[in-house]
Protein backbone atom coordinates (compact mmCIF):
# COMPACT_ATOMS: atom_id res chain seq x y z
CA UNK A 1 0.00 0.00 0.00
CA UNK A 2 1.21 3.99 -0.70
CA UNK A 3 0.14 6.00 1.78
CA UNK A 4 -0.91 9.44 0.50
CA UNK A 5 -1.84 12.16 2.39
CA UNK A 6 -3.25 15.29 0.83
CA UNK A 7 -3.38 19.22 1.41
CA UNK A 8 -5.93 21.13 0.67
CA UNK A 9 -8.67 17.84 0.97
CA UNK A 10 -11.85 20.51 1.62
CA UNK A 11 -11.46 22.03 -1.77
CA UNK A 12 -13.51 20.82 -5.13
CA UNK A 13 -10.41 19.20 -6.63
CA UNK A 14 -8.83 17.95 -3.47
CA UNK A 15 -12.65 16.46 -2.17
CA UNK A 16 -12.69 14.73 -5.35
CA UNK A 17 -9.16 13.15 -4.96
CA UNK A 18 -10.26 11.73 -1.49
CA UNK A 19 -13.07 10.35 -3.21
CA UNK A 20 -11.08 8.91 -5.98
CA UNK A 21 -8.16 7.90 -3.39
CA UNK A 22 -10.87 6.30 -0.76
CA UNK A 23 -11.82 3.69 -3.57
CA UNK A 24 -8.57 3.15 -4.49
CA UNK A 25 -7.13 -0.38 -4.09
CA UNK A 26 -3.23 0.40 -3.85
CA UNK A 27 -3.51 3.50 -1.55
CA UNK A 28 -4.22 4.24 1.97
CA UNK A 29 -4.52 7.90 3.49
CA UNK A 30 -2.91 8.95 6.18
CA UNK A 31 -2.94 12.59 5.74
CA UNK A 32 -5.55 15.19 5.09
CA UNK A 33 -5.12 19.17 5.81
CA UNK A 34 -7.27 22.05 5.83
CA UNK A 35 -7.14 25.27 6.14
CA UNK A 36 -10.81 26.33 8.17
CA UNK A 37 -11.72 23.05 8.89
CA UNK A 38 -8.78 21.19 11.06
CA UNK A 39 -10.11 19.07 14.05
CA UNK A 40 -13.43 18.59 11.80
CA UNK A 41 -14.23 15.26 10.11
CA UNK A 42 -13.68 15.40 6.31
CA UNK A 43 -17.13 13.93 6.48
CA UNK A 44 -18.72 16.98 7.94
CA UNK A 45 -17.41 18.91 5.34
CA UNK A 46 -18.91 16.35 2.60
CA UNK A 47 -21.30 14.61 4.38
CA UNK A 48 -21.89 12.43 0.98
CA UNK A 49 -18.42 10.62 1.94
CA UNK A 50 -20.09 9.17 5.41
CA UNK A 51 -18.77 6.38 5.78
CA UNK A 52 -16.19 6.16 2.79
CA UNK A 53 -13.97 9.05 4.86
CA UNK A 54 -13.92 10.01 8.24
CA UNK A 55 -10.93 10.81 8.57
CA UNK A 56 -10.06 13.70 10.98
CA UNK A 57 -8.44 17.10 9.19
CA UNK A 58 -4.96 17.99 10.28
CA UNK A 59 -3.66 21.81 9.97
CA UNK A 60 -1.34 22.11 6.91
CA UNK A 61 2.31 20.67 7.77
CA UNK A 62 4.35 19.59 5.28
CA UNK A 63 7.00 18.33 7.11
CA UNK A 64 5.03 16.30 8.81
CA UNK A 65 2.88 15.69 6.05
CA UNK A 66 6.36 14.05 3.79
CA UNK A 67 7.23 12.15 7.18
CA UNK A 68 3.57 10.14 6.83
CA UNK A 69 3.32 9.91 3.36
CA UNK A 70 4.86 8.77 0.10
CA UNK A 71 3.16 10.07 -1.93
CA UNK A 72 1.48 14.00 -1.34
CA UNK A 73 -1.09 15.71 -3.34
CA UNK A 74 -1.26 19.63 -2.89
CA UNK A 75 -4.30 21.07 -4.27
CA UNK A 76 -4.09 24.59 -3.01
CA UNK A 77 -4.22 28.28 -4.72
CA UNK A 78 -1.57 29.79 -6.10
CA UNK A 79 1.06 30.21 -5.31
CA UNK A 80 1.05 29.22 -2.24
CA UNK A 81 2.08 25.53 -3.09
CA UNK A 82 5.35 27.69 -4.29
CA UNK A 83 6.07 28.69 -1.02
CA UNK A 84 5.79 25.25 0.55
CA UNK A 85 7.76 22.43 -1.43
CA UNK A 86 11.34 22.23 -0.92
CA UNK A 87 14.15 20.11 -2.14
CA UNK A 88 14.52 18.13 1.45
CA UNK A 89 10.31 17.89 0.78
CA UNK A 90 11.18 16.38 -2.40
CA UNK A 91 13.83 13.87 -1.11
CA UNK A 92 11.39 12.24 1.30
CA UNK A 93 7.87 12.11 -1.06
CA UNK A 94 6.47 12.84 -4.22
CA UNK A 95 4.75 16.04 -4.70
CA UNK A 96 2.07 16.03 -7.39
CA UNK A 97 0.71 19.76 -7.46
CA UNK A 98 -2.70 19.84 -8.79
CA UNK A 99 -2.20 23.85 -9.07
CA UNK A 100 -0.54 25.81 -11.65
CA UNK A 101 2.98 26.76 -9.49
CA UNK A 102 5.38 24.22 -11.32
CA UNK A 103 3.44 23.95 -14.74
CA UNK A 104 5.21 27.23 -16.19
CA UNK A 105 9.15 26.22 -16.83
CA UNK A 106 9.84 29.66 -17.13
CA UNK A 107 9.23 31.58 -13.76
CA UNK A 108 8.84 34.82 -15.29
CA UNK A 109 6.74 33.96 -17.56
CA UNK A 110 4.48 32.29 -14.51
CA UNK A 111 5.25 35.26 -12.70
CA UNK A 112 3.26 37.96 -15.22
CA UNK A 113 0.00 36.08 -15.96
CA UNK A 114 -0.29 35.19 -12.45
CA UNK A 115 0.86 38.62 -11.13
CA UNK A 116 2.09 36.10 -7.86
CA UNK A 117 5.65 35.52 -6.88
CA UNK A 118 6.98 31.89 -7.72
CA UNK A 119 8.31 30.73 -4.25
CA UNK A 120 10.81 28.21 -5.43
CA UNK A 121 12.11 28.92 -8.79
CA UNK A 122 14.88 26.69 -8.35
CA UNK A 123 12.52 23.23 -8.79
CA UNK A 124 10.94 24.50 -11.80
CA UNK A 125 13.46 22.43 -13.62
CA UNK A 126 12.61 19.43 -11.86
CA UNK A 127 9.29 19.18 -12.39
CA UNK A 128 7.53 17.43 -14.93
CA UNK A 129 3.83 17.79 -17.32
CA UNK A 130 2.05 15.40 -16.02
CA UNK A 131 -0.26 15.27 -19.63
CA UNK A 132 -0.25 11.77 -18.54
CA UNK A 133 -0.50 10.60 -22.43
CA UNK A 134 1.77 12.47 -23.73
CA UNK A 135 4.73 12.93 -20.94
CA UNK A 136 4.67 9.04 -19.56
CA UNK A 137 8.04 8.49 -19.59
CA UNK A 138 8.74 11.15 -18.17
CA UNK A 139 6.46 10.79 -15.45
CA UNK A 140 7.95 7.27 -14.45
CA UNK A 141 10.57 8.77 -13.16
CA UNK A 142 9.36 12.72 -11.78
CA UNK A 143 9.34 13.50 -7.81
CA UNK A 144 7.54 16.90 -8.85
CA UNK A 145 5.00 16.51 -10.84
CA UNK A 146 2.82 19.31 -12.09
CA UNK A 147 -0.71 18.67 -12.72
CA UNK A 148 -1.92 20.39 -15.81
CA UNK A 149 -4.83 22.61 -15.59
CA UNK A 150 -8.68 21.82 -16.78
CA UNK A 151 -8.37 23.97 -19.89
CA UNK A 152 -4.99 22.73 -20.61
CA UNK A 153 -5.56 19.51 -20.85
CA UNK A 154 -8.51 19.48 -22.63
CA UNK A 155 -7.41 21.82 -25.41
CA UNK A 156 -3.49 20.42 -25.33
CA UNK A 157 -5.36 16.79 -25.52
CA UNK A 158 -7.47 17.88 -28.53
CA UNK A 159 -4.71 20.19 -30.65
CA UNK A 160 -1.53 17.83 -30.21
CA UNK A 161 -1.59 15.22 -32.93
CA UNK A 162 -2.70 18.31 -35.36
CA UNK A 163 0.33 19.90 -34.65
CA UNK A 164 2.51 17.06 -33.84
CA UNK A 165 1.63 15.81 -37.18
CA UNK A 166 2.01 18.99 -39.08
CA UNK A 167 -1.57 19.09 -40.58
CA UNK A 168 -2.34 22.58 -39.58
CA UNK A 169 -0.88 26.31 -40.04
CA UNK A 170 0.37 26.62 -36.60
CA UNK A 171 -0.17 30.84 -36.33
CA UNK A 172 -4.21 30.11 -36.81
CA UNK A 173 -4.92 28.04 -33.48
CA UNK A 174 -8.31 29.47 -32.08
CA UNK A 175 -9.74 27.86 -28.70
CA UNK A 176 -13.12 28.47 -27.46
CA UNK A 177 -13.52 27.10 -24.14
CA UNK A 178 -16.51 26.47 -21.55
CA UNK A 179 -16.49 25.47 -18.40
CA UNK A 180 -18.73 24.18 -15.63
CA UNK A 181 -18.43 26.55 -12.25
CA UNK A 182 -16.79 24.44 -10.27
CA UNK A 183 -14.04 25.19 -12.11
CA UNK A 184 -13.58 27.77 -9.96
CA UNK A 185 -13.46 26.16 -6.67
CA UNK A 186 -15.56 26.07 -3.82
CA UNK A 187 -14.16 29.66 -1.85
CA UNK A 188 -16.68 32.61 -2.23
CA UNK A 189 -16.89 34.30 -5.23
CA UNK A 190 -19.43 36.82 -6.22
CA UNK A 191 -19.06 35.32 -9.92
CA UNK A 192 -20.22 31.87 -8.58
CA UNK A 193 -23.30 33.02 -7.28
CA UNK A 194 -26.27 31.09 -8.23
CA UNK A 195 -27.87 34.18 -9.83
CA UNK A 196 -24.51 35.62 -11.23
CA UNK A 197 -24.21 32.18 -13.11
CA UNK A 198 -27.34 30.48 -13.97
CA UNK A 199 -29.37 31.12 -17.42
CA UNK A 200 -26.41 32.87 -18.41
CA UNK A 201 -22.99 32.07 -20.50
CA UNK A 202 -20.00 34.57 -20.61
CA UNK A 203 -16.68 35.23 -22.19
CA UNK A 204 -13.77 36.09 -19.35
CA UNK A 205 -10.33 36.43 -19.00
CA UNK A 206 -10.46 37.26 -23.13
CA UNK A 207 -6.65 37.67 -24.00
CA UNK A 208 -5.50 37.69 -20.67
CA UNK A 209 -6.53 34.05 -19.11
CA UNK A 210 -3.14 32.04 -16.91
CA UNK A 211 -4.50 28.45 -19.29
CA UNK A 212 -2.98 30.80 -22.46
CA UNK A 213 0.70 30.74 -21.78
CA UNK A 214 0.60 26.82 -20.58
CA UNK A 215 -1.40 26.10 -23.89
CA UNK A 216 1.54 28.00 -25.78
CA UNK A 217 4.40 26.60 -24.15
CA UNK A 218 3.24 22.38 -24.42
CA UNK A 219 2.23 22.76 -28.01
CA UNK A 220 5.27 24.73 -28.75
CA UNK A 221 7.14 22.03 -27.29
CA UNK A 222 5.63 19.15 -29.68
CA UNK A 223 5.88 21.56 -32.68
CA UNK A 224 9.30 21.92 -31.79
CA UNK A 225 8.73 26.15 -32.87
CA UNK A 226 6.98 28.77 -30.70
CA UNK A 227 3.69 29.36 -31.37
CA UNK A 228 0.32 31.41 -29.72
CA UNK A 229 -2.98 30.59 -29.22
CA UNK A 230 -6.28 32.44 -29.40
CA UNK A 231 -7.34 31.16 -25.89
CA UNK A 232 -11.28 32.39 -24.80
CA UNK A 233 -12.82 30.76 -21.89
CA UNK A 234 -16.40 31.15 -20.65
CA UNK A 235 -18.48 29.98 -17.98
CA UNK A 236 -21.44 28.05 -18.06
CA UNK A 237 -24.18 27.44 -15.78
CA UNK A 238 -23.49 23.62 -15.53
CA UNK A 239 -21.24 22.49 -12.29
CA UNK A 240 -19.11 20.06 -13.95
CA UNK A 241 -17.90 19.96 -17.65
CA UNK A 242 -15.10 21.76 -20.21
CA UNK A 243 -15.42 21.44 -23.34
CA UNK A 244 -12.63 22.99 -26.15
CA UNK A 245 -13.54 23.87 -29.74
CA UNK A 246 -10.95 24.02 -31.59
CA UNK A 247 -10.26 25.80 -35.15
CA UNK A 248 -7.19 25.95 -37.25
CA UNK A 249 -6.52 26.60 -41.20
CA UNK A 250 -5.27 23.48 -42.86
CA UNK A 251 -2.17 23.20 -44.87
CA UNK A 252 -2.49 23.05 -48.64
CA UNK A 253 -3.98 19.15 -49.53
CA UNK A 254 -4.46 18.01 -45.65
CA UNK A 255 -7.58 15.02 -45.97
CA UNK A 256 -9.93 14.13 -43.34
CA UNK A 257 -8.19 10.32 -43.72
CA UNK A 258 -4.79 11.91 -42.76
CA UNK A 259 -6.58 14.04 -39.58
CA UNK A 260 -7.85 10.39 -38.67
CA UNK A 261 -4.82 8.95 -39.08
CA UNK A 262 -2.97 11.19 -36.85
CA UNK A 263 -6.02 11.10 -34.10
CA UNK A 264 -5.77 7.35 -34.03
CA UNK A 265 -1.30 7.24 -34.13
CA UNK A 266 -1.58 9.73 -30.96
CA UNK A 267 -4.36 8.26 -29.16
CA UNK A 268 -5.17 4.65 -30.52
CA UNK A 269 -3.87 2.53 -27.54
CA UNK A 270 -5.16 5.65 -24.85
CA UNK A 271 -7.34 3.89 -22.34
CA UNK A 272 -8.79 7.52 -21.50
CA UNK A 273 -8.99 8.88 -24.51
CA UNK A 274 -12.24 8.35 -26.96
CA UNK A 275 -11.74 9.22 -30.14
CA UNK A 276 -15.12 10.39 -31.72
CA UNK A 277 -14.78 11.32 -35.52
CA UNK A 278 -17.54 13.96 -36.45
CA UNK A 279 -19.87 12.74 -33.58
CA UNK A 280 -18.71 15.52 -31.65
CA UNK A 281 -18.52 14.83 -27.53
CA UNK A 282 -20.66 16.88 -24.92
CA UNK A 283 -19.50 17.39 -21.61
CA UNK A 284 -22.19 15.10 -20.63
CA UNK A 285 -20.50 12.06 -22.03
CA UNK A 286 -17.55 12.37 -19.97
CA UNK A 287 -18.83 13.62 -16.65
CA UNK A 288 -17.78 11.85 -13.61
CA UNK A 289 -14.86 9.89 -15.74
CA UNK A 290 -11.51 10.01 -16.57
CA UNK A 291 -11.62 10.12 -20.35
CA UNK A 292 -11.35 13.28 -22.67
CA UNK A 293 -13.48 12.54 -25.58
CA UNK A 294 -12.31 14.20 -28.55
CA UNK A 295 -14.67 15.03 -32.15
CA UNK A 296 -13.34 16.61 -35.29
CA UNK A 297 -15.00 18.14 -38.66
CA UNK A 298 -13.47 19.76 -41.71
CA UNK A 299 -15.52 22.76 -43.20
CA UNK A 300 -14.32 22.41 -46.75
CA UNK A 301 -15.90 25.99 -47.44
CA UNK A 302 -13.06 27.76 -45.58
CA UNK A 303 -10.58 24.77 -45.31
CA UNK A 304 -10.27 24.62 -41.48
CA UNK A 305 -10.74 21.81 -38.89
CA UNK A 306 -12.58 22.17 -36.08
CA UNK A 307 -11.66 19.92 -33.13
CA UNK A 308 -13.33 19.50 -30.19
CA UNK A 309 -12.31 17.88 -26.82
CA UNK A 310 -14.65 17.43 -23.97
CA UNK A 311 -13.69 16.37 -20.49
CA UNK A 312 -14.64 16.53 -16.48
CA UNK A 313 -12.98 19.39 -14.81
CA UNK A 314 -12.38 17.73 -11.79
CA UNK A 315 -11.78 14.33 -12.97
CA UNK A 316 -8.96 14.32 -15.90
CA UNK A 317 -9.20 18.16 -15.67
CA UNK A 318 -7.79 17.71 -11.98
CA UNK A 319 -8.07 14.63 -9.54
CA UNK A 320 -8.51 11.36 -11.96
CA UNK A 321 -5.51 13.09 -13.44
CA UNK A 322 -3.15 13.32 -10.80
CA UNK A 323 -4.39 9.42 -9.67
CA UNK A 324 -3.24 9.06 -13.07
CA UNK A 325 -0.10 10.04 -12.92
CA UNK A 326 0.51 8.53 -9.08
CA UNK A 327 -0.45 5.36 -10.98
CA UNK A 328 2.41 5.36 -13.66
CA UNK A 329 4.72 6.89 -11.07
CA UNK A 330 3.98 4.36 -8.53
CA UNK A 331 3.76 1.78 -11.00
CA UNK A 332 0.08 0.85 -9.71
CA UNK A 333 -1.91 0.07 -13.11
CA UNK A 334 -2.73 3.27 -14.73
CA UNK A 335 -6.19 2.47 -14.82
CA UNK A 336 -6.72 1.67 -11.11
CA UNK A 337 -9.33 3.62 -9.09
CA UNK A 338 -10.40 5.25 -12.32
CA UNK A 339 -12.01 2.56 -14.72
CA UNK A 340 -15.16 2.21 -12.74
CA UNK A 341 -16.43 5.32 -14.67
CA UNK A 342 -15.80 5.69 -18.33
CA UNK A 343 -18.67 6.98 -20.25
CA UNK A 344 -22.13 8.07 -19.10
CA UNK A 345 -25.06 7.50 -21.78
CA UNK A 346 -27.05 10.24 -20.81
N1 LIG B 1 -11.68 23.29 -9.61
C1 LIG B 1 -11.13 22.80 -10.71
O1 LIG B 1 -11.83 22.36 -11.65
C2 LIG B 1 -9.65 22.73 -10.87
C3 LIG B 1 -8.76 23.25 -9.93
N2 LIG B 1 -7.42 23.18 -10.13
C4 LIG B 1 -6.46 23.75 -9.19
O2 LIG B 1 -6.48 23.02 -7.97
C5 LIG B 1 -6.21 23.88 -6.86
C6 LIG B 1 -7.39 23.83 -5.90
O3 LIG B 1 -8.55 24.25 -6.62
P1 LIG B 1 -10.02 24.10 -6.07
O4 LIG B 1 -10.16 22.82 -5.34
O5 LIG B 1 -10.91 24.38 -7.21
O6 LIG B 1 -10.07 25.31 -5.04
P2 LIG B 1 -10.99 25.50 -3.76
O7 LIG B 1 -11.12 26.94 -3.54
O8 LIG B 1 -12.23 24.69 -3.92
O9 LIG B 1 -10.11 24.84 -2.59
C7 LIG B 1 -8.93 25.43 -2.11
C8 LIG B 1 -8.31 24.52 -1.06
O10 LIG B 1 -7.11 25.15 -0.57
C9 LIG B 1 -7.21 25.29 0.85
N3 LIG B 1 -6.50 26.49 1.30
C10 LIG B 1 -5.38 26.48 2.04
N4 LIG B 1 -4.95 27.67 2.30
C11 LIG B 1 -5.79 28.52 1.72
C12 LIG B 1 -5.85 29.91 1.67
N5 LIG B 1 -4.93 30.69 2.25
N6 LIG B 1 -6.86 30.46 0.98
C13 LIG B 1 -7.80 29.68 0.39
N7 LIG B 1 -7.76 28.32 0.41
C14 LIG B 1 -6.77 27.75 1.08
C15 LIG B 1 -8.71 25.34 1.12
O11 LIG B 1 -8.90 24.98 2.46
P3 LIG B 1 -10.30 25.22 3.24
O12 LIG B 1 -11.37 24.58 2.43
O13 LIG B 1 -10.08 24.54 4.50
O14 LIG B 1 -10.48 26.69 3.37
C16 LIG B 1 -9.20 24.30 0.14
O15 LIG B 1 -8.98 23.01 0.65
C17 LIG B 1 -6.01 25.30 -7.45
O16 LIG B 1 -4.66 25.54 -7.67
C18 LIG B 1 -6.76 25.19 -8.79
O17 LIG B 1 -6.29 26.11 -9.68
C19 LIG B 1 -6.90 22.54 -11.22
C20 LIG B 1 -7.71 22.02 -12.17
C21 LIG B 1 -9.15 22.08 -12.08
C1 LIG C 1 -14.51 28.36 -14.27
C2 LIG C 1 -13.23 28.89 -13.71
O1 LIG C 1 -13.19 29.89 -13.05
N1 LIG C 1 -12.12 28.17 -13.98
C3 LIG C 1 -10.82 28.53 -13.51
C4 LIG C 1 -9.77 27.56 -14.03
C5 LIG C 1 -9.56 26.38 -13.13
C6 LIG C 1 -8.17 25.78 -13.24
O2 LIG C 1 -7.89 24.76 -13.81
O3 LIG C 1 -7.25 26.57 -12.75
P1 LIG C 1 -5.70 26.37 -12.45
O4 LIG C 1 -4.95 26.55 -13.68
O5 LIG C 1 -5.38 27.43 -11.49
O6 LIG C 1 -5.50 25.03 -11.92
C7 LIG C 1 -10.41 29.93 -13.95
O7 LIG C 1 -10.74 30.34 -15.05
O8 LIG C 1 -9.67 30.56 -13.20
Amino acid sequence: MVNVGIIGATGYAGAQLVYLLSNHSGVAITYLASHSYAGKKFSTVYPSMQGLCDLVLEEEDLQKASQRCSVLFLALPSPMASDLVSEEILNRCIVIDLGADFRLSDSLTYETWYKAKHGSKELLAKAVYGLCELNREKIQSASLIANPGCYTTCSILTLSPLVGENLIDRSTIIIDSASGVSGAGRAEKTASLFCECNESCKAYGVTTHRHTPEIEQELSRIAGETLLVQFTPHLVPMNRGILSTCYASLKKGVTEQQIEEAYRKWYGNEPFIRLMGSSLPETRFVKGTNSCAIGWVVDHRTNRVIAVGAIDNLMKGAAGQAVQNMNIRCNLGEQTGLVACVANPL
